[in-house]
């Protein structure tokens, strides 16, 4: 009997891909990923369930019911969304957009390349006369639509944007050379988009190589725990040659299944949003910054704010180097009208006129000195330095070190401390010294940086202590392990018990005009401490539950009173009886293991 991939499937049948995977979890039936393969058995009730759906939405077939396949998912708002059996909720109203996508790995292997080779291949030619300029994104027309690529390659770019809080990246692709297999980037790569949790395709690059071993890669990768597909596992990995277009055509189609997957969307009609991709200053035109639109529309003469900065759009291009007047959602445009050059990862929003701009920017101004001021005065609640209370807290960590055997040995430590409590996720592990990169990552991540028998140059230093990143070096395995141990002791929550203090017996009672009823008292066990907590029984039964406010020696106040000496408490309840007893205690911290 014959298999069939669900994406093909889903094709063939006019029908999304996210709809299919729906009817097979209704089926019961199990798969990794769309490009998982299921039973012809399966494929005939597939086929009967729609055709029972269409027969219900009013008898059309379930092909005629499907959006055409031709339809560039960026086209919505043109036509209505396809009529489906189900009422549209609000989000289904909201177009999809293109995915923007961007390409990351180890030096060498082929990122500049690949881009290079789908931009020949999928971008319209330039109208003659232009010059096609470098502005750090462009747009690529496949037969699935459109996907928007970030040609500067590499994790810098990517984690310089997340450091500023900014997401731009749909999905990552991790381009592994395939005469080369994992190295340290890749690695580094892999770390960050994990960190971003963005969805990551694997190309397997330089296949047309003739020492090329795919194989060796699909297998390296599992030692990471990313398994691909044909493994069982869910990662997708795509054979590719930068240099014949092998394969190209495949990852294309990977990106736009797994773009349909994320079902990403946005309003070309809501308000603007955008992120800076990078800036520059051109000598003759002046600053230029290519903005990624991610909401809304962006129309020339607009006004926009960046930090605390604002200007007014002149000129607009797209990344082909043609001028446009509008830009709708995952569209990147070379921006004119900035006075100063904002820098990569920066939010953009709009605002009505100049006079909007100018409060923006005045109140941002306004917000950063108050807190620049409340950090200098504030100090951080228990819970704001060790996150929610009640659940599993993370303790995240980068570790560099000078060999593969050393990150093995401590990797292999960490892993054995463990619990229910306190998870160790290490974001990274890496040889050599700790970079740019790792700083940034921590940035964003809250991660210590730990180092062992490598130590960080000045710069990067530099960097860490301007973000507020740790990074600790040790050249002997166990204080580093200590350092884990101390880390997650700061991430346990403490867990305190009452600790039995001793207890009075009230004798006489002194009514006193401010402080209310005092219990002359006689300790006839342990002792007793002001702002203990304090408990009164009278027979058998706790009658009063408080805390001792007051603890007197004649007229003097004290802190604490000792078994067999007489003394004045004062619980702060007025009806406190001679005869009852008064049993103090206090919290005190566990220690934990
Ligand atoms: N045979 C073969 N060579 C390739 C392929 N892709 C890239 N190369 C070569 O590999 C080398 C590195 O390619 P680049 O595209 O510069 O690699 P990169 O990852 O962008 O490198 P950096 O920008 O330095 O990080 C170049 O000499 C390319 O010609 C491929 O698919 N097949």
């Amino acid at each position: 009997m014959s298999k069939v991939r669900i994406y093909t499937l889903a094709k063939d049948l006019g029908v999304e891909n996210a709809k299919m995977l729906e009817l097979l979890d209704g089926l019961g039936v199990s798969y990794k990923s769309v490009s998982s393969t299921i039973e012809e058995e399966t494929v005939d009730l597939i086929k009967e369930m729609l055709a029972e759906e269409a027969a219900q939405a009013g008898g059309a077939p379930a092909q005629a019911t499907a959006a055409p396949e031709s339809d560039t998912p960026t086209d919505a708002g043109s036509a209505a969304p396809a009529p489906q059996a189900d009422a549209p909720t609000s989000s289904e109203e909201v177009p999809h957009r293109a995915p923007v996508v961007t390409i990351m790995g180890h030096v060498d292997h082929g990122k500049t390349s690949l881009l290079d080779y789908i931009r020949k291949t999928k971008v319209a030619a330039k109208e003659a006369g232009g010059i096609t300029q470098h502005v750090g994104a462009f747009e690529a027309q496949t037969s699935k639509g459109k996907i928007v690529f970030i040609d500067t390659p590499g994790h810098e770019a990517f984690t310089t944007i997340r450091a500023r809080g900014a997401n731009v990246a749909d999905i990552a692709i991790i381009v592994i050379a395939a005469d080369d297999s994992l190295m340290p980037q890749t690695r580094e790569a892999i770390a960050h988009a994990q960190a971003a949790k963005v969805p990551m395709l694997i190309a397997i690059n330089k296949v047309d190589l003739p020492q090329a071993d795919p194989d060796r890669v699909k297998t390296d990768l599992t030692q990471l725990n990313l398994v691909p597909e044909e493994y069982g596992g869910d990662l997708v990995v795509v054979p590719v040659s930068a240099k014949t277009g092998e394969g190209v055509e495949d990852l294309l189609e990977y990106i736009s299944l797994t773009a349909e997957l994320e079902d990403l969307r946005a309003d070309p009609k809501g308000t603007f949003g955008g992120v800076i991709i990078e800036g520059k200053v051109d000598k003759q035109a002046g600053v230029l910054a290519t903005v990624m639109v991610q909401e809304g529309t962006l129309h020339v003469s607009d006004f926009l704010v960046v930090g605390e900065n604002y200007g007014k759009i002149k000129a607009m291009t797209d990344s082909n180097g043609a001028r446009i007047k509008e830009a709708g959602p995952s569209t990147p445009v070379q921006v004119l009208g900035f006075s100063e050059v904002p820098s990569s990862g920066e939010k953009v929003q709009s605002a009505k006129n100049e006079h909007a701009a100018r409060e923006i920017v005045a109140a941002r101004a306004s917000d950063r000195r108050d807190a620049e001021n409340a950090r200098v005065q504030r100090r951080l609640t228990l819970e704001e330095m060790m996150g929610p209370l009640g659940s599993v807290r993370t303790v995240n960590l980068i570790l560099r070190a000078d060999t593969q055997g050393s990150v093995e040995a401590i990797q292999g430590i960490l892993a054995r401390k463990e619990s229910d409590d306190v998870k160790i996720n290490v974001m990274l592990a890496g040889i050599g010294a700790p970079t740019e990169g790792d700083v940034l990552l921590a940035s964003t991540a809250e991660a210590t940086i730990l180092c062992f028998s490598v130590t960080a140059s000045g710069g990067v230093k530099k960097v860490a202590d301007g973000k507020d990143v740790d990074i600790k070096s040790f050249r002997i395995i166990y204080e580093l392990i200590d350092e884990v141990d101390r880390l997650i002791k700061g991430n346990v929550e403490p867990v305190f018990e009452e600790k039995y203090l001793g207890r009075a017996e009230v004798r006489m009672l002194i009514k006193h005009p401010k402080s209310g009823t005092i219990a002359g008292s006689y300790v006839t066990d342990g002792s007793l401490k002001r702002n203990a907590k304090a408990k009164v029984t009278r027979g058998k039964q706790v009658v009063y539950e408080g805390t001792i406010v007051g603890l007197k020696r004649f007229k003097d106040d004290v802190r604490e009173v000792q078994t067999g000496y007489e003394c004045g408490i004062n619980v702060d309840w007025n009806d406190v009886m001679e005869g009852d007893i008064i049993e103090a205690s206090e919290m005190v911290e566990v220690e934990q293991n």
